[in-house]
């Protein structure tokens, strides 16, 4: 009996076993959940479709979070199985290789700009919107950050605006869901090195810049993402929402180049 035992919880964002969400998944299977996956790409099914027997799951969708009607699909697909469930992870990022290297304006394009926000924030609220007929009272949703939402880090650049605005959709949407009994958290995670933290220019570099800097001298590892993600899902966190969770080794809250 884990913490999370009886809940049911959709996944989303497993692409390979260094998905922040597979960690996410493996954490939220060890506490008890039942577990339902999306993907995005009919090519990652048989993938998909392994992963989610590693956490005794058959349920996987395809859905590509750009279109509303594959968003809308998901949920009445699920809910043939799940007619009502406890919540959902967005673990779900994407912008245009220039909008994420070198110079911000030299890379910056409003087309960028509308792909990144589209698919990596507007995403975020609008799974909320869809999912909310078939979600229980005291559902718990989540998403990924980054510290460039906040700060300026090098070729980060058009993907920090899209953070920034989905930071903002976490709180807009837990004020929204709050009434309904509901939750709605964000976690900023340090970096890790996944397919989706690749295609940042320099991310090595951020990697063991971060890692160096760290009070705990580490980068963080998906597992202990997947631990408080795990924590934030569950009744435990039933006092939180509307918050934005560091797990990032303390990163945020030092100044960076001055450790011994
Ligand atoms: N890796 C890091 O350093 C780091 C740090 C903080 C936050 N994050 C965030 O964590 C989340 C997960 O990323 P990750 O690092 O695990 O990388 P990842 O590449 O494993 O996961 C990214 C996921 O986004 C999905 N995706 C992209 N476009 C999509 C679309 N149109 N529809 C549906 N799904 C789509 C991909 O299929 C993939 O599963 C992202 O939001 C990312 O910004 C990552």
């Amino acid at each position: 009996m884990g913490f999370l035992s009886g809940k049911k919880l959709l996944i989303t964002g497993v692409l390979s076993n260094r998905s922040i969400a597979y960690g996410i998944a493996k954490a939220c299977h060890e506490q008890g959940a039942e577990l339902a996956f999306s993907y995005v790409g009919e090519r990652f099914k048989d993938r998909i479709t392994e992963f989610a027997a590693d956490f005794g799951s058959k349920l996987i969708f395809d859905c590509d979070v750009g279109d509303d009607a594959q968003i809308d699909k998901l949920f009445a697909d699920l809910a043939q199985t799940w007619p009502r469930f406890d919540g959902f992870v967005h673990s779900i990022g994407f912008a245009p290789r220039e909008a994420i290297a070198g110079d911000f304006l030299e890379g910056l394009s409003r087309e960028g700009f509308k792909i990144a926000h589209d698919i990596s924030a507007y995403s975020f609220p609008a799974m909320a919107k869809a999912a909310l007929p078939y979600l229980n009272d005291k559902s718990a949703l989540l998403t990924l950050t980054y510290l460039g939402a906040e700060r300026a880090l090098p070729n980060y650049n058009t993907m920090g605006l899209a953070k920034a605005s989905l930071e903002a959709s976490v709180r807009y949407t837990a004020a929204s869901l709050g009434p309904k009994g509901m939750r709605v958290n964000g976690i900023s995670a340090g970096p890790i090195k996944t397919l989706a933290a690749s295609g940042i220019k320099g991310f090595g570099k951020m990697l063991s810049a971060v890692a160096d800097a760290s009070p705990i001298r580490r980068n963080v590892t998906i597992e202990e993402v997947g631990n408080v993600a795990a924590f934030l899902l569950s009744d435990l966190a039933s006092g939180v929402t509307a918050e934005i969770t560091y797990v990032d080794g303390g990163f945020s809250n030092v100044v960076a180049g001055m450790a011994e």
